[in-house]
């Protein structure tokens, strides 16, 4: 069994491939500053439920956008599955070509989740995750990553509405009933709601008017399927593309590719 395992500002969000199917995933949060034997125990609980044990563990992938994480996962992988694990972004043939004035400077999340792109969807294509931010991906017709926009996400605006002005409350994300707000809560969710609709179809909108064929769109990321909702921009709603990028560049890799 081969461990995946994407590690986003918010959330890791791991699995178990088995027989090239994600036989089991699991969402935990991030936090910068735990070491390896913490997420260890952690894991080791998650594979318990399921009946698995570290021994199961064949192999391992690790993306990361919180560089102190990669170091401590790295470390629970070599002493707890006894495996090395790849690492996107070092050393690994990802198979797709980086048109990016700083190829290393791109979020491994980003990487990953256009290799899966290209295996799963016709390009050219438009990878849209939602996390803390939102990043949207642009990969042209000749399967090169061609970069994209990065917007700060659905939760972070929110947040920082309720932070800088002192009358505002912290609100529930959820769609309202009406674009006119009757009140200080509906008018916050229908700013919050329609505001990132929009932001995601103008920007969305724009990509498709520079690329020469219709893009394939792709939404992924914890809060897709929220936004989702409330637009038809997306073709596709795939909530596990980063990890099955993740299984394809393990595989792409898994005999000395490094
Ligand atoms: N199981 C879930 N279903 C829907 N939304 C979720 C789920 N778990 C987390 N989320 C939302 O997704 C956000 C994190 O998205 P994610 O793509 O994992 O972010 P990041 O990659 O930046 O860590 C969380 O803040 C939460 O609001
Ligand atoms: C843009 C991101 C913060 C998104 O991370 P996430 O929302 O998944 O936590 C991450 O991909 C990142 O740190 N990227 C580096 C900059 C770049 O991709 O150009
Ligand atoms: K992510």
């Amino acid at each position: 069994m081969i461990f995946v395992c994407d590690v986003g500002n918010t959330n890791i969000v791991l699995g178990i491939y088995k027989e090239n199917q994600l036989e089991f995933h699991w969402r935990l949060e991030t936090h910068s500053n735990k070491t390896e034997d913490e997420y260890a125990m952690i894991i080791k609980n998650l594979l318990s439920h399921v009946g698995l044990t570290f021994e199961d563990i064949e192999g391992a992938i690790i993306s990361s956008v919180v560089p102190s994480l990669i170091f401590a996962l790295e470390r629970m992988c070599e002493k707890y599955f006894r495996t090395v694990p790849l690492v996107v972004g070092s050393n690994v043939e990802v198979g797709l070509k980086l048109d990016y004035a700083n190829p290393n400077e791109i979020g491994a999340d980003r990487i990953v989740n256009a290799v899966a792109a290209v295996e799963y969807y016709k390009t050219p294509s438009i990878v849209v995750d939602f996390g803390t931010a939102t990043t949207f991906c642009y990969i042209d017709e000749n399967e090169n990553y061609r970069g994209g926009a990065i917007a700060p996400g659905v939760n972070i605006s929110t947040e920082a509405l309720y932070r800088h002005a002192s009358k505002l409350p912290r609100v529930k994300l959820s769609t309202p009933e009406h674009v006119i707000g009757q009140s200080t809560v509906d008018a916050i969710q229908s700013g919050v709601v329609y505001g990132y609709v929009g932001l995601v179809e103008g920007i969305v909108g724009r990509m498709k008017q520079v690329s020469p064929v219709l893009p394939t769109v792709i939404a992924t990321g914890g809060l897709a399927s929220f936004i989702a909702k409330e637009t038809d921009v997306f073709d596709f709603l795939d909530p596990f593309l980063t990890l099955k990028g993740l299984y394809l560049i393990y595989q792409k890799n898994k005999d000395g590719g490094r």
